[in-house]
């Protein structure tokens, strides 16, 4: 057991297209979309012990321990590998919940990722991605580490290289349910299926904004204010808005002017996730 304490890092995901390429018979969608990690994380600070026990603190409001994705992936480890090994973890929460940026499934990531270390598991990425999925469509993006073109579900990726902007990002005071978007009888699910080079390549938009900008007029609202300035779109179901900058002063000075309304922060977009770095680069 590795017993020292580490801070691990959980950073949020931007979808830079997602289209929806059809549904399966179970009901889940087929997408195409380009994943790409910002500099704004969560973070974990993990400390093992023997006690077989996990303990989170603080907790997060309006949910409880048994659903906290950070706990189930805790537990999953656990009964996967048979680990009679316990932790404790402070969770510094940074990222918005339920905004399209990932948070909750980047905890679930980081926990598999930064228990397989301390309890020295030697699980592989392929392994902690097919216990990650069966939490969250994200989870594997997030162990993965990498920029990357995903489809099936989300789960089959292709690691590419986009550039690495900086962007501004807009959190509208509202709560998206993701199932309620991909229920919505008006979303677009027939998009044609495109090579990679095409997609790489191709003006990027989201299919699930029509419909998310129909149905909360506070992301309509967001999108419309921030189009007056620079290329923007939602992430993932939304709620959150991103707007592209080559440079980091240009994205600062227009969080500076926008209006009171608007809750935003300004980060860059990276293509090797700060958790991987963490992995690769100080822990190896
Ligand atoms: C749309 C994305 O945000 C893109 O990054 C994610 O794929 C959503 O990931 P997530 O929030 O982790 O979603 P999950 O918890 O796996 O799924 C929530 C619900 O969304 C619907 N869902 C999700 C992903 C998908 N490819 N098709 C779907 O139809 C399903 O009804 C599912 O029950
Ligand atoms: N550790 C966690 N962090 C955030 N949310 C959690 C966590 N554990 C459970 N949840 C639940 O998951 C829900 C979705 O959280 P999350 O922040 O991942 O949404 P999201 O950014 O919209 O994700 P996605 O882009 O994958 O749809 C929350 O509303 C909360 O009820």
């Amino acid at each position: 057991m590795h017993i020292e304490k580490i801070r691990w890092p959980a950073p949020a995901k931007l979808n830079l297209f997602l289209y929806i390429t059809g549904q399966r018979p179970d009901g889940y969608h087929n997408l195409q979309t380009l994943f790409q990690f910002i500099d704004h994380c969560d973070f974990l600070t993990i400390n093992a012990n023997k006690s077989g026990k996990i303990s989170i603190t603080p907790e997060i409001a309006d949910v409880p321990l048994e659903s906290n994705l950070i706990y189930k992936a805790a537990r999953l480890l656990q009964e996967h590998t048979q680990c009679s090994l316990g932790a404790h973890i402070e969770l510094e929460k940074n990222l918005p919940m339920g905004g399209g940026l990932g948070g909750g499934s980047s905890d679930a990531a980081t926990t598999l990722v930064a228990l397989n270390y301390h309890w020295q598991l030697n699980l592989s990425e392929r392994t902690l991605a097919t216990l990650g999925v069966k939490l969250g469509a994200d989870v594997p993006i997030f162990i993965h580490g990498k920029a990357a073109i995903a489809e099936g579900v989300g789960e089959k990726l292709t690691s590419v290289f986009p550039k690495q902007p900086h962007y501004l990002i807009a959190v509208p005071n509202c709560h998206i349910s993701t199932p309620d978007v991909f229920k919505n009888p008006f979303l677009k699910r027939d998009t044609k299926k495109l090579s990679h080079e095409q997609l790489m390549n191709n003006k990027w938009t989201n299919d699930c904004q029509p419909c998310v900008k129909k149905n909360y007029p506070e992301v309509a609202k967001t999108i419309d204010w921030l189009l007056e300035y620079a290329p923007t779109q939602m992430t993932g179901t939304g709620a959150c808005v991103f707007s592209t900058f080559e440079q980091a002063c240009d994205a600062e000075s227009l969080a500076e002017k926008s209006p009171n309304w608007l809750n935003c922060f300004t980060t860059k977009g990276v293509n090797v996730s700060p958790l991987r770095e963490l992995l690769t680069t100080k822990l190896d």
